[in-house]
């Protein structure tokens, strides 16, 4: 026979959690980090709002011993993005004020596919994929940890960050012993009732019994790092209350304690789609796929009523900075400052200094025309920075002319067409408009001193020419 507080959580149906609203009560809560989550707009939901012994805010309020908090990654890609970070972001946050990070990797969840807020199945894997998407997320929030431990004053009395991978206890499992622990103690009626499984259910896809079982092993993974780490805190988007919440379930039922989850709110797009990789909509986090000038550029471009509400999201900014920030775009909205502060906040957090430094190099070249920054670009920020250019290896041979360099790079029609094109004034080398066909090119002004030379036929054709053998 089931005690009385088993038998109230095992008869639970799934409800959807009341946003989280900060206690009323000034003092020790108010100073609370949740208090802090909530005035970024970091909070969208604490679940339970109470729990039996103690409630969130008190575990977490100054002074409390430091609390264990993780956040899980399915290695569907090989790296993460920018709709990641709000949960990042969070558990960062928990770290500077003296609590425990794990990052998990879910090598073995993403082989069933969460199906949360999904209509559809998600494509299988095959195992290879899986292990270097798993490297490549590894990897990335390694890199993410050392980005922002840099940006932290020398010696910062954080708490510790660990990355963890699930196939270390799920991989292990055998299917008839799980079956039997863990597999009694989850109900069907519970797991039937969450919107994802009810609605998935009711559509023509149906669901298969790998993603059923989704959950299962989420909740399995919050109780493994409560028993091993004493991790009592979840982190997940919006979109992950129902999983967070039968962990949550799972984690009472096997041991009377009181563990909690915090969703963050969504990302989305201008069109309010999710921005992740099932919209296709990604903006990642690795150099190889976004660089650090798209991904400056990207938030460059946000919106100003967006703006404010990113730099609380997305930066460690005090919110009194942000607030002065604001005060100074009113006066001056044209300099488009908040937009520069965020763009330059995010790009160090992902890509250090370094990448900070080569994000404004390429704008200075691209939308200010600065031979300059040109000059000093490497082969790979180049390439980044014209990802859709067209990249051409030649030999510079004795009086090469603006009309031969044309012809060798494709970059104009054979005959008269792509002659007139040269002369009508529809061609540059490194930003000046070159218009005598004939003209022959010069080192140190048609080819840059890093070998380059960057050709612009149009508005929109850039052909990114490396010369070889200059000797
Ligand atoms: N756009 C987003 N805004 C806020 N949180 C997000 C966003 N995208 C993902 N997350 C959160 O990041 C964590 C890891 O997500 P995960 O990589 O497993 O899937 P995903 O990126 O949501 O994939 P997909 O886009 O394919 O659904 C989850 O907690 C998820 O809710
Ligand atoms: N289900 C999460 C990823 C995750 C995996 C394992 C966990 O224990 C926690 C979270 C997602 O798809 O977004």
């Amino acid at each position: 026979m089931a005690a009385p507080v088993l038998r109230r959580v095992l008869g639970r149906r799934w409800t959807p959690a009341r946003p989280w609203r900060p206690a009323a009560a000034p003092g020790r809560r108010a100073a609370c980090i949740l208090a802090a989550l909530q005035a970024r707009g970091l909070l969208q939901t604490v679940f339970p709002e109470h729990g039996s012994r103690a409630d969130l805010a008190e575990l977490l309020a100054p002074g409390a011993p430091p609390l264990t908090a993780y956040c899980g990654f399915d290695p569907t890609a090989d790296s993460l993005h920018v709709g990641h970070l709000p949960a990042l972001l969070g558990l960062f946050h928990l770290q500077r004020a003296g609590h425990h990070a794990i990052l998990l990797v879910g090598s073995s969840t993403a082989r069933l596919g969460d199906p949360s807020g999904r209509r559809e199945k998600r494509a299988a894997l095959d195992a290879g994929q899986l292990e270097r998407n798993a490297r490549g997320l590894r990897a990335g929030l390694e890199a993410l940890d050392a980005g922002h431990r840099a940006l932290g004053p020398p010696g910062a009395a954080w708490g510790s960050l660990r990355v963890l991978d699930n196939a270390a206890w799920l991989g292990e499992q055998r299917l008839l012993d799980f079956a039997a622990a863990a597999g009694a103690h989850f109900r069907m009626g519970a797991l039937l009732g969450r919107p994802s499984a009810r609605e998935r259910l009711r559509g023509p896809a149906g669901m298969s019994l790998a993603e059923f079982l989704y959950p299962v092993l989420q909740a399995y993974d919050f109780y493994h790092l409560f028993r091993t780490y004493g991790c009592r805190l979840q982190l997940g988007g919006a979109d992950q209350l129902g999983n967070i919440t039968c962990g949550h379930d799972f984690v009472r039922r096997m041991t009377g304690e009181d563990v909690f989850g915090i969703t963050v709110p969504l990302i989305t797009s201008t069109t309010g789609a999710k921005l992740g990789k099932s919209a296709g909509n990604a903006v990642w986090l690795s150099r190889e796929r976004t660089s650090p000038f798209e991904l400056y550029q990207f938030f460059l471009r946000q919106p100003d009523n967006m703006v404010e509400r990113y730099l609380k999201l997305f930066t460690f900014l005090p919110l009194p900075e942000i607030e002065h920030i604001m005060q100074l775009h009113a006066q001056e909205p044209e300099k488009r400052g908040p937009q520069k502060r965020l763009a330059a906040e995010v790009t160090k957090l992902v890509h250090g200094q370094e990448g900070l430094d080569s994000a404004k190099r390429c704008t200075q070249a691209l939308y200010h025309s600065s031979v300059d920054a040109l000059e000093v670009m490497s082969d790979q920020e180049l390439k980044e920075l014209f990802r859709e250019a067209a990249f051409a290896e030649l030999v510079l041979d004795p009086g090469t002319s603006v009309l031969d360099t044309c012809r060798k790079a494709n970059a104009i029609p054979d005959g008269p067409r792509g002659y007139r094109m040269i002369t009508e004034g529809g061609v540059s080398i490194n930003h000046v408009p070159v218009t005598n066909p004939e003209g022959v090119l010069v080192l140190g002004q048609h080819i840059l001193r890093n070998g380059l030379s960057l050709l612009r036929v149009g508005k929109k054709n850039v052909y990114v020419i490396k010369w070889l053998q200059l000797g």
